[in-house]
């Protein structure tokens, strides 16, 4: 298969263990590009850290992770996100104490070839715009000027996006993007989602929400004790009765 034909994703039998302790179990997992997947399941059934070991946050014990057709398994999350992979995290990764678009000025610094000291060059203009166009992009330019710590939780979600699209990824890796978001800035979060995706952007979103995932995913991977129960279609999967019985019983 040549690079270009390759899915953007391919999690080939990931294992991970720790001191005894089995978290992930020979997942298969592949996501084609420009899709949208969500990865759903209990809690501890392993979703972190499967987006953990894609991005490159953690290293699993068997297994390989391909990224548009090249193995990145051994790569460290820097060299990943070069590649093209990028996250939000389930934690705030924002910087406090910075307003809302030198947090966006500072992602875009150091996502430039060559960047040595991102904090040096950051007020320059071309990057003001480029922040300025991100910010734009997530509906937040209205609060360009505003300390991050002021933000509402929603907007502190939307400023993660900017700043994770900032290194213009290919693949966007979302952990619970929807967590602790009021109700409702859950819709203009979904949309930005949804736009990202449209144009272009292959999106793996851990989520918990089912409204959001059956609103948003082309398809559905299912985790329950560490193993991949089920992927599929979202009417596939809402309709496989094991995935009722260990999970959607009480999500839906
Ligand atoms: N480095 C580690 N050392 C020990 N245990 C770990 C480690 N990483 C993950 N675990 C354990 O693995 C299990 C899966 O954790 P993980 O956070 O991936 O689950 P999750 O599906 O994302 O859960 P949640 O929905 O609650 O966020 C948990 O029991 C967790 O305590």
């Amino acid at each position: 298969m040549s690079p270009t034909d390759a899915p953007a994703v391919q999690v080939g039998e990931l294992g991970f263990a720790v001191g005894g302790a089995q978290i992930l179990t020979e997942i298969d997992l592949t996501i084609a590009r420009g899709e949208l997947l969500a990865i759903i399941g209990p809690n501890g059934a392993g979703k972190s850290t499967l987006v953990n070991m894609i991005s490159g946050v953690a290293r699993p014990t068997a297994g390989q992770i391909r990224l548009d057709g090249r193995d990145v398994t051994g790569l460290s999350v820097r060299h990943r996100a070069r590649a093209g992979m990028g996250r939000t995290f389930q934690t705030s990764s924002l910087f406090n104490g910075l307003t809302t678009v030198q947090n966006v000025c500072f992602a875009v610094q150091s996502a430039a070839p060559g960047a040595l000291n991102p904090f040096r060059r950051a007020s320059s203009r071309s990057v003001i715009d480029q922040a300025m166009q991100l910010l734009e992009r997530v509906g937040m330019a209205a609060r360009s000027a505003w300390p991050t710590a002021a933000l509402s939780h929603g907007d502190k979600r939307k400023l993660e996006l900017a700043v994770a699209m900032a290194r213009r990824p290919s693949v966007l890796l979302l952990d619970e993007p929807m967590a602790g978001v009021a109700m409702e800035d859950v819709p203009s979060l979904v949309q930005l989602i949804a736009d990202l995706n449209r144009d272009g952007v292959t999106v793996c979103m851990v989520e918990h929400h089912m409204h959001v995932v059956l609103g948003l995913a082309d398809r559905i991977a299912v985790l329950h004790h560490g193993r991949l129960l089920a992927v599929g279609t979202p009417a596939e999967v809402t309709a496989n009765p094991e995935v009722r019985r260990a999970y959607l019983g009480d999500a839906l």
